[in-house]
């Protein structure tokens, strides 16, 4: 199939403006997402993972603003449109929202109300953004159940959200997300606050829904083994950067950033011994509103080259390639090449 880009992000920057200060959470941030794939997003806390997702859906939060960039739906397409210039409010806006992208939340229950049943507001979803009968409404609510996995959808759309467990309430958040027949899915920690079987099984039902319907997936975790088991293409993001990006398999087998380096070696190894501990990243993130000079990593990085990283800022990586935003990958690529 056609490698067709859904959205293309370029040089997204959002602040947060207050009496004490402009926080900058999100730096020149780019990538590309593509019909039938899946970009892993992943760092540490507060590296503007959730805003790269809240600004997709223009759903920052006060006050935060998008101050420059782009973000391209279907480019190329005369369906085209720059979601990073509609007004927020806009009829356009909320079509897309919910409607040609979905989003699934790591708390379903931020999705649903508790006042209503899981059918009616599925049903209400659907509406939203299709020109059909309640009844149709009904049973396509009913069919989205099935799809995600319910069982007895037809008695369980009369349920209501805190009725039903973790792992079948964060499904019926996957149904709210595919009410809109969207093209991308944003899924925020998706599974995060579900146990490991739950986990392993919500995942396998968002692949089998991607591949179904040739969604453009942007996966969002902390988790790298979440990265390995779903991404295709892997974006690694410090302080509101993307530091590094590489089709998941280059990022496991060759790590270029020491970011990147330091997240996989705190993953915890099933070879490691009980007693081993667990790698943590030295130092902490810095907050964004005191952003270091230079590389924002050099504080904590272990192979920084002295005056280059604390003084200057490396160049972004290209979106589309294969990179990392760091003066010893370039020194060492310029020597190889
Ligand atoms: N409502 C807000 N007001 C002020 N600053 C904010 C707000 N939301 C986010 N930020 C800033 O943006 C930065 C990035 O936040 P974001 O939620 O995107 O991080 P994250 O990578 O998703 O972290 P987590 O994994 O904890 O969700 C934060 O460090 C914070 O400084």
């Amino acid at each position: 199939m056609a490698d067709r880009t859904s959205l293309a992000v370029r040089d997204l920057a959002v602040e947060f403006r207050s009496e004490q200060g402009v926080v900058r959470a999100l730096d020149g941030v780019s990538f590309d997402l593509h019909a039938g794939r899946t970009l892993g997003v992943v760092g540490e806390s507060g590296c503007g993972k959730s805003v790269t997702a809240r600004s997709i859906l223009r759903i920052v939060d006060r006050p935060g603003r998008i101050t420059a960039g782009r973000m391209i739906l279907d480019p190329g397409t005369p369906r085209e449109v720059d979601l990073a210039q509609l007004d927020p409010e806009s009829k356009e806006m909320r079509g897309v929202r919910g409607g040609r992208v979905g989003l699934i939340f790591q708390e379903p229950m931020t999705a649903l109300s508790v006042h209503y049943t899981v059918g009616n507001q599925i049903m209400e979803a659907v509406l939203q953004h299709a020109d059909i009968s309640k009844a149709e409404a009904q049973n396509r609510a009913i069919e989205l159940l099935r799809e995600v996995g319910i069982p007895r959808p037809e008695t369980r759309i009369s349920a209501y959200p805190f009725e039903l467990s973790g792992g079948l309430r964060q499904r019926v958040g996957i149904a709210m997300a595919l009410a809109g027949d969207p093209e991308i899915v944003i899924a925020d920690e998706p599974t995060t606050a579900l146990d490991v079987t739950t986990q392993a099984q919500i995942l396998s039902l968002l692949r089998r829904l991607q591949e179904e319907k040739n969604i453009a997936l942007m996966l969002i975790t902390h988790d790298m083994g979440v990265i390995a088991e779903m991404a295709d293409e892997v974006a690694v993001m410090y302080l509101g950067r993307v530091v590094e990006f590489a089709p998941v398999e280059e990022v496991f087998s060759e790590p270029r950033h020491p970011y990147t380096r330091a997240l996989l070696r705190a993953v915890p190894s099933i070879l490691a011994t009980p007693r081993q501990r667990l790698s943590t990243i030295g130092g902490a993130v810095p907050h964004p509103g005191a952003r270091p000079s230079g590389c924002p990593f050099h504080p904590r990085c272990s192979e920084q080259l002295g005056a280059l990283c604390t003084e200057q800022s490396p160049r972004p990586v290209p979106p589309g390639r294969s990179g990392a935003a760091c003066f010893k990958v370039d020194q060492s690529e310029a020597v190889t090449a």
